[in-house]
């Protein structure tokens, strides 16, 4: 079961990655675009895993559950309609000029900035994903993460993050353990979840990738 924007309270038993992974299969609609609710509840997963891994991480899951919750009160706004979907956001904050462009000023938490922090890190994913679905029994986890992270994230992280990040990521778990923290089942089972859920986050990359680019987005203060 996943748990829905804005609702109290999540379901603790059988916490499994691959239910939070097919979530972004319910991020699109027939006509291609994204659906906040489920990017938010996507992201939401994600944090939950990435707590059950220690401490140490909480300094990443603190700002990702900051911007989720900036995500959730627009969606609760008085405007909540026209946060729906990736593109009706985009649509409404541009033609209502909601959006910082040059610097952030008045409009410090648009759904579009917020929304490209996430995007970026979705690339993150993606990389680390793909990294672990093909690396074999020896490769190391926090040699992938960083790699993930140096190919995206880190390009539009200050020095001081990037530091901190990768020292955080020395302490992954290994391969094996860190499979098994996912909850999905053998290493066979495990690749093959990520072989079915990698094309849909890979959709939704490519989608809001293309979205924030026709609009000139993907350089937001
Ligand atoms: C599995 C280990 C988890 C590795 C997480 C990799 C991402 C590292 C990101 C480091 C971010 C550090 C915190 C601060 C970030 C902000 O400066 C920065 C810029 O924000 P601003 O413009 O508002 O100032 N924020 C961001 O870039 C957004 C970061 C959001 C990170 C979300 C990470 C969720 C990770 C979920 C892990 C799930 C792993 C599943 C693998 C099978």
């Amino acid at each position: 079961m996943v748990k829905m924007a804005g609702s109290d309270s999540v379901p603790e038993e059988k916490f499994s990655l691959k239910e939070v992974l097919i979530t972004f299969q319910s991020c699109l609609t027939d006509n291609q675009e994204i659906v906040t609710d489920s990017y938010v509840n996507g992201w939401r997963g994600l944090v939950r895993f990435m707590n059950s891994l220690g401490s140490i991480f909480s300094f990443i899951s603190k700002d990702a559950v900051n911007k989720i919750q900036i995500m959730v009160t627009h969606r609760n706004g008085e405007n909540g309609d026209k946060y729906e979907t990736l593109q009706s956001m985009v649509k409404y904050e541009l033609d209502n000029n909601l959006v910082d462009l040059q610097r952030r000023a008045e409009h410090p938490e648009s759904g579009c900035r917020t929304l490209l922090r996430l995007h970026r890190a979705l690339r993150w994913l993606e990389l680390f994903l793909e990294k672990l679905r093909t690396s074999t029994e020896d490769s190391k986890t926090s040699v992938m993460c960083t790699d993930a992270y140096n190919d995206s994230l880190a390009q539009h992280h200050a020095w001081i993050i990037r530091k901190a990040a990768t020292m955080a990521f020395c302490v992954l778990p290994g391969r094996a353990a860190f499979f098994q923290t996912m909850n999905v089942g053998s290493t066979e089972q495990v690749v093959a979840m990520l072989g079915e859920a990698m094309p849909f986050i890979s959709k939704v990359y490519e989608i809001t990738e293309e979205l924030y680019k026709q609009h000139n987005l993907l350089e937001l203060p």
